[in-house]
C-alpha cells in the first residue's frame, strides 16, 4: 500500500524536476501568458491586495504580474516565514531591500509589517502539482495549508505551468483547495 503521503513525495520530486526542465522560452512564454490572464479573474477591478510570491525552483516567475499589480495600484504582499516556522503575508514595498529566507528565497525584512491573510483579496500560490477540482501540491513544508486553515482571503489562485498537472492528487484533510489555476494555457475555474 502507498499512503498518501508517500504518492505525495514520490509526485513532488518528479513534478519538481519537470518544471526545473523547462527552457527559458517555455519560462517566460508562461510568466507572461499568467500575466496576460490574471485580469480576467472575476472581480479582478476590486482586486487591492495581492500576495505573490518570488520564483524558485523553476515556479512561474511572477515579475510581469509584480509589475502590472503595482502599475494598477495594487498593494502587494509576499510569504515570510516566521520564527516558529510559520507563513505569513508581509507587506511588500517597493524598493525596499528583501532578506533571504532559510531556504534562501527573499521575503520582506522583519520590519515590514504582517497583513491579515483573511483581509486579502487575492493570494498567488506557487504550485508543484495541481488537479482540475483544485487540489494542489507544494514543497511539503504544509506552510500554505497551515496559513490558510482560519479564514479565508478572497480568492487562490495557483499559478503552474500545464506540464505540472496531474489526473488526481490525493486529498488530505488540511489540503486547502484553489479556486482557480493559472498556467500558460489560461485561467482554469476548479470544480468536481
Ligand atoms: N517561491 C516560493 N516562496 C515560498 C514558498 C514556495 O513554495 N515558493 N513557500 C511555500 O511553502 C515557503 C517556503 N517553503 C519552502 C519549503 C521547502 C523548500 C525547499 O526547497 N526544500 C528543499 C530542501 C530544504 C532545505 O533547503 O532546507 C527541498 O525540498 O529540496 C523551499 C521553500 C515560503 N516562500
Ligand atoms: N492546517 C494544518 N495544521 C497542522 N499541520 C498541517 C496543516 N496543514 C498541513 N500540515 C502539516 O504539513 C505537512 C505537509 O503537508 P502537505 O504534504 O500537504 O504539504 P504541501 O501542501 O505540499 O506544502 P505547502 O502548503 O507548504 O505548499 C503535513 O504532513 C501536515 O502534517
Amino acid at each position: 500500500m502507498t499512503s498518501p503521503d508517500q504518492l505525495k513525495t514520490q509526485l513532488r520530486r518528479e513534478l519538481r524536476e519537470r518544471r526545473r526542465a523547462l527552457d527559458p522560452a517555455r519560462q517566460q512564454g508562461a510568466a507572461r501568458a499568467a500575466a496576460l490572464a490574471l485580469p480576467a479573474l472575476p472581480d479582478w477591478d476590486r482586486i487591492a491586495r495581492i500576495a505573490l510570491y518570488l520564483p524558485a525552483d523553476g515556479e512561474v516567475d511572477t515579475r510581469d504580474i509584480a509589475h502590472l499589480c503595482r502599475a494598477t495600484g495594487r498593494t502587494l504582499y509576499l510569504p515570510r516565514v516566521g520564527a516558529r516556522g510559520e507563513l505569513h503575508f508581509a507587506l511588500w514595498r517597493e524598493g525596499v531591500p528583501l532578506h533571504s529566507n532559510r531556504y534562501g528565497i527573499p521575503e520582506p525584512p522583519p520590519s515590514a509589517p504582517r497583513g491579515d491573510t483573511a483581509t486579502l483579496d487575492l493570494v498567488l500560490l506557487p504550485l508543484v502539482g495541481w488537479d482540475r477540482r483544485g487540489n494542489r501540491l507544494g514543497m511539503g513544508g504544509g506552510y500554505y495549508d497551515r496559513a490558510l486553515a482560519g479564514p479565508r482571503p478572497g480568492l487562490l489562485v495557483g499559478l503552474a505551468h500545464g506540464v505540472q498537472e496531474v489526473e488526481r492528487l490525493p486529498a488530505q484533510a488540511w489540503d486547502v483547495r484553489l479556486d482557480y489555476v493559472l498556467t500558460e494555457q489560461g485561467l482554469h475555474r476548479c470544480g468536481d
